[in-house]
């Protein structure tokens, strides 16, 4: 597998040597009878440096299907009506993995989500996979796809190229991209920010400096890769809520070549460069922002992408963990590997989430304040581990499945029962 490095670059690959045209992009005659085609998944008249677009070298043309019909394949996959909405704290056990039968279309679920496709917001879904993707492929129209992997490698094959990642990687796949997901070694969990807002980008770093946090080279887009396959292939499509599907007589990956800066990429979250105190205090989680879809309000995102990392404490005479806190920001969680170090107590695993709604308070569990309270204060390193939160200026919509799937824990809110009361002198 080879990739091609930079966070949105302007990239130019191609599978066959020739296939890329030279100094222009749609020729009378493309190479070989290759059809151009331009993806935007950004306005034409967006400025330049947001603008995002990609010129596809293909051996049919995408126009070339029949209607999509309603696709009833995926109950589970479903927006949040409104009447689950709660500010209790949740917090769910891992998603079952799949015993048969169930590939990564098939395998989403939605746990909950905020605005909509057209107007901004994100949905937030789990999945879980046992079988590959083979004549298939999902097209989301609604919502840029951040995968966040918790078990199992997945190659993602797109119209641009193929990208393996495992767990502790990331993959983002472009609103409206064609993708499928095949397995590499064995059944698959993981989550899903659907994003229906801004693009995902790097943040800015202020005084950070030009350095730091994710880095763009770090970021690794496919090269060109195709298949020549006439045979009947299914196009899944979620669009404006719901699920179509189509068939095609070939297969919707057959991009001889391409250029552009709307691509899919993958990113290892090891090569997070984690920034933290060196003095005292615990800095706001906006330090681990790896990826931000900014609002019309600056700072006030759609959804941060914030992660946990393997990290060296240092902090003196600091209450290390998160600190309590009450936020008008809406946080749901998910656990790749390891415990997270404000839940001493257990009930967070991997594979688990919990959602801390709008201004709705948390913060450590009573046995891991007990502890960071009474930690002598020698460096220490935080290691496997690694959480993540989506992060959203709007109230998070939970699902039925979410608060019916069985899945819920009931006893989320003793974590915090029983802290000492403070003696007054
Ligand atoms: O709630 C959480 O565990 C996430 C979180 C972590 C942190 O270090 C500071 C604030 C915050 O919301
Ligand atoms: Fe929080």
């Amino acid at each position: 597998m080879r990739y091609q490095t930079g966070f949105l670059n302007h990239f130019a690959s191609e599978a066959v040597t020739g296939a890329l045209p030279e100094g222009r992009n749609s020729p009378q005659k493309p190479a070989f009878g290759l059809y151009a085609e331009q993806f935007s998944t950004s306005a034409f008249t967006t400025p330049r440096v947001e603008n995002r677009r990609s010129w596809l070298y293909r051996m049919r043309p995408t126009t070339e299907h029949g209607r999509f019909e309603p696709y009833s394949g995926n109950p589970r996959l479903a927006a949040p009506d409104g009447s689950h909405t709660t500010p209790n704290r949740l917090r769910w056990d891992p998603l079952p993995l799949a015993d048969g039968g169930v590939d990564f279309v098939d395998g989403l679920v939605t746990f909950g989500g905020n605005g909509s496709p057209s107007e901004g917001g994100i949905g937030i879904h789990l999945y879980v996979a046992s079988e590959t993707m083979d004549a298939r492929a999902f097209q989301n129209s609604d919502g840029e796809m951040l995968i966040v992997p918790q078990q199992g490698t997945l190659r993602v094959v797109t119209e641009l190229g193929r990208m393996d990642v495992p767990p502790g990687h990331i993959a983002l796949v472009p609103r409206g991209m064609r993708f499928r997901v095949e397995l590499v070694d064995g059944p698959a969990r993981g989550y899903v920010c659907e994003n229906f807002g801004a693009p995902f980008r790097l943040p800015d770093l202020g005084p950070i400096g030009a350095n730091g946090l994710a880095n763009p080279r770090d970021f690794e887009a496919p090269v060109a890769w195709f298949e020549n396959r006439d045979e009947e292939f299914e196009i899944i499509q979620k669009f404006s809520g719901s699920l179509w599907r189509t068939t095609i007589n070939r297969s919707p990956f057959d991009v001889v070549a391409w250029h552009g800066n709307s691509a899919p990429c993958r990113y290892d979250l090891a090569r997070f460069n984690t920034i933290g105190t060196v003095s005292f205090d615990h800095p706001d989680p906006s330090i681990f922002t790896v990826l931000t879809s900014p609002s019309d309000t600056p700072g006030t995102a759609n959804c941060d992408f914030v992660i946990f990392p393997p990290r060296w404490m240092v902090g003196e005479d600091t209450f290390r963990p998160p600190w309590f806190h009450r936020n008008v920001m809406s946080e749901f969680m998910g656990l790749v590997t390891g415990a997270y170090d404000a839940k001493e107590g257990g009930g967070f695993a991997p594979g688990g989430a919990s959602l801390h709604n709008q201004f709705n308070g948390h913060g450590p569990d009573v046995e891991s304040t007990r502890k960071a309270t009474e930690a002598q204060l020698a460096p220490t390193k935080i290691t496997d581990t690694l959480a993540f939160m989506f992060e959203s200026r709007s109230v998070i919509h939970t699902t039925e499945f979410a608060m019916r799937g069985g899945l819920l824990q009931s006893d989320y809110d003793d974590c915090w029962r029983g802290f000492p009361k403070a003696r007054l002198p």
